[in-house]
């Protein structure tokens, strides 16, 4: 329940300045109250009045968590006199806030906040500080005015305080020209919300903006959260009738509107009309484009299969027909693409496809889109690998990516070769092709079966459903040897067929029902049994790997149970609390959104001193220390990246004792251990199994219902993507033949 307390702040315990995050403490009635909320600066001695919840943290005790604050400025002449002589302004001390009330007596409140420009007749006033007064007043009034409208329809004070950050003063007359803006600023903000907030201010129900406003943020959800780079128009109608309670035709009129002003294109794809927002557009047209730009055949390596030979003798490996076909195909085609599954010879290949380039004399980069996929490449090829984002020499400027590398300043390579392909999304590969020459070879690797990537798009997929680029799928599985059957199941699962299960193996299904069993057995095989059975440390070597986040054994829980286990509390190990984790020196942690910003510095190996910036998805790291009076964890990323990681940035962490299937594509593990539950059936699938499974390189232990796990292999409906590069691809090629004709 909302409660309201008025009280002067008495300590400030802690702040962070760059998100506004504080802990303090307020009077009221002689009671110590504990706040925590983003609010504005606040100085102790000022009074205030906070509006919140109270609730009883594992760690600190009752709390109130701040929904609002008000600073109650002051009136009366003491009052003021306290106020100033506080610090809370920059430059005026003591004297002359003695100097101030003594001169303006009763009026001090008024001239202060009024014509604050009359406190010039006093001496050692500027008109700095005159400014800083009068912006102290106008932004107290700013809160006041926007947390008046905000505070009625469920929106924060923090969102109050990024806008400023990002308007200043004219966040108001933009929100009164138009109150969905908000959206476009925040679009993980609530539309209902909005919605509201707007028609209350007048909007009429069939404004334009209304319906614009709808549009917009429904296609931007379908790309954050389904990886949609479009909607079918009229899917996208009757999701808009549904909320907005409007005849279609005023719907087709703002979707005419918004595509005359550029912001979404409509386009038919697969004799459907979608729509995208322009960006993903401009995106899926541009790798379609460019691709059918660079695809031609190259004949200028002689005696390929001479090359090819000489590589099987020296590796002591005879490529099967189907592996020397892939060869050839990347040696001699702009661009390629080699598919398969686990153990089938992608690395191997890529191994050969390098030595024979490099023994041309040509130029070969090698890249993939996260940092683990990218090291573990580099460890198998024997050659420098870079995350994408680094090859295309990423910086950040005003929180815009920019990358350096770009048509104008391409990459200086005769090959490109990408790994783990099934993560790149339609932007990242927008990017990397517009750093690409035209003459630069491309070499695409990856497995079509893993989970799609992240971010909007369907890249691979497309790719290889064009049958336009060039592409070998390996089928062939090598990695075997008499008791593994990890590749041997992966495999399995993938054609729809029950794992093999035996004793003495490497592949396990413990079959328990009830969902406290599974926790129970699940915590016993990380904490006891397995570190014995391969000799091996839990917090690096073994993986829990979860369907969903919720639930008891969802990642958030097991991450609270095992983190009990694994890393205990100990007086030595400082621990700092942030929401509902609690994160301790010592803990296993885990990067859950890209950070191109965030600062490192190499501590480890041959480029050590190193400093850069990118800490990205996925990234695992350990907490060093933490340093609660500067606010900063110290985590060290892939054993080599320390990074001081501000308080403000806790929302992108999380444990990772546990983790999503999601969330680990592209990693490897020794030992993977999955919970296997009924849930919700988009996640249970065919295919976040098959990605759990093929993550582990000594070890899978599935642990659960046996109809559970029976219902994964059989549910290939993968979540469904609309997106258009396919099309794009096909559509591109016919036009170049009809310009040859
Ligand atoms: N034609 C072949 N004959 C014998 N062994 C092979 C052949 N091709 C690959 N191998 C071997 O099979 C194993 C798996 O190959 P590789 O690591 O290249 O597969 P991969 O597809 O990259 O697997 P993953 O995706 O799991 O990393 C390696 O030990 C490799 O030496």
């Amino acid at each position: 329940m909302q409660q309201n307390i008025q009280g002067m702040v008495s300590d400030i315990i802690y702040r962070n300045l760059e998100n506004s995050y504080t802990v303090f403490e307020i009077i009221c009635d002689n009671e110590v109250f504990t706040a925590v909320g983003i609010v504005p600066d606040i100085a102790i001695g000022e009074k205030v009045s906070v509006y919140g919840e109270f609730y009883v943290h594992p760690v600190y005790g009752q709390q109130l968590k701040v929904s609002y604050l008000e600073k109650l400025l002051p009136q009366t002449k003491d009052e003021i006199y306290l106020y100033l002589s506080s610090g809370v302004i920059k430059g005026i001390g003591q004297k002359t806030a003695k100097k101030i009330v003594d001169t303006f007596g009763d009026d001090t409140a008024r001239i202060l906040q009024q014509e604050p420009e009359k406190l010039l007749s006093i001496r050692g006033m500027t008109p700095e500080k005159v400014e800083r007064i009068r912006n102290m007043f106008a932004f107290q009034k700013f809160l006041k005015d926007i947390m008046s409208i905000f505070s009625q329809y469920g929106l924060s004070q923090n969102h109050a305080m990024r806008l400023f950050k990002l308007y200043g003063f004219s966040a108001i007359s933009l929100l009164h020209e138009n109150p969905y803006f908000l959206l476009d600023v925040f679009p993980e903000l609530d539309f209902k919300k909005v919605d509201r907030l707007a028609l209350d201010m007048g909007v009429m129900p069939d404004d334009r903006r209304r319906i614009s406003a709808k549009i917009l943020n429904l296609l931007t959800l379908a790309a954050n959260n389904e990886g949609h780079t479009c909607l079918p128009e009229n899917k996208l109608k009757q999701l808009c009738i549904r909320t907005l309670d409007l005849p279609v035709e005023k719907i087709e009129e703002a979707i005419e509107a918004l595509a005359q002003e550029r912001r979404i294109v409509k386009d038919e794809v697969d004799s459907q009309e979608m729509v995208f927002l322009y960006g993903y557009y401009e995106c899926e047209k541009y790798i379609a484009d460019k691709i059918l730009s660079i695809l031609k055949e190259y004949d200028d390596i002689a005696d390929i299969d001479e090359k090819i030979k000489q590589f099987e003798e020296k590796n002591c490996i005879k490529f099967s027909p189907n592996q020397k076909k892939a060869i050839k195909m990347a040696l001699t085609q702009g661009v390629s693409i080699i598919t398969g599954g686990p153990g089938t010879g992608k690395t191997t290949i890529i191994k050969c496809i390098i030595q024979i380039f490099e023994g041309e004399g040509k130029k070969v980069f090698l890249c993939a889109p996260t940092g683990r996929a990218a090291k573990r490449m580099q460890a198998a090829c024997e050659r420098e690998s870079k995350t994408i984002h680094r090859l295309l020499e990423m910086t950040v400027l005003d929180t815009h990516v920019i990358f350096q590398r770009g048509p104008n300043n391409p990459l200086k390579c005769d090959v490109i070769v990408v790994d783990e392909m099934s993560m790149v999304d339609s932007f990242l590969m927008n990017c990397l092709l517009a750093a690409t020459k035209p003459t630069t070879r491309i070499v695409l690797v990856g497995d079509k079966d893993q989970l799609p990537s992240v971010g909007a798009g369907n890249v691979l997929k497309d790719l290889i459903k064009s049958q336009i680029v060039p592409c070998a799928t390996l089928t062939e599985v090598y990695r075997q040897s008499e008791n593994s059957f990890i590749v041997l199941n992966a495999h399995r699962i993938n054609r729809g067929e029950f794992p093999h299960l035996q004793r003495e193996s490497d592949f396990y299904f413990i079959q328990k029902n009830s969902q406290e069993e599974i926790l129970k057995t699940v915590v016993e095989l990380v904490t006891k049994k397995l570190p014995n059975y391969l000799s091996c440390d839990p917090m690096t070597d073994i993986q829990v790997l979860c369907p969903s986040k919720k639930g008891i054994v969802g990642m958030y829980n097991l991450n609270r149970v095992l983190q009990k286990y694994l890393n205990p509390p100990h007086p030595s190990k400082k621990e700092y609390a942030y929401k509902e984790n609690l994160f301790r020196v010592g803990d296993k942690v885990m990067q859950v959104k890209n950070n191109y910003s965030l600062e490192y510095e190499i501590v480890q190996g041959e480029e050590k001193g190193r400093t850069s910036t990118g800490i990205f998805n996925g990234d695992i790291g350990v907490v060093k220390d933490i340093d609660r009076a500067q606010g900063v964890l110290e985590i060290l990323f892939d054993d080599e990246k320390l990074v001081y990681y501000d308080f403000s940035l806790l929302d992108d962490l999380e444990l990772a004792y546990a983790m999503t299937v999601h969330k680990s594509q592209g990693s490897e593990f020794r030992c993977i251990v999955m919970p296997i539950v009924e849930t919700y059936p988009i996640l249970m699938t065919r295919n976040l199994l098959y990605t759990a499974v093929t993550r582990a390189k000594e070890l899978v232990v599935l642990v659960g219902k046996k109809s559970a796990l029976e219902y994964m292999i059989a549910n290939q409906k993968e979540a469904m993507r609309y997106s258009a590069l396919c099309d794009f691809l096909l559509r591109g090629q016919s036009n170049m033949q009809l310009q040859v004709l």
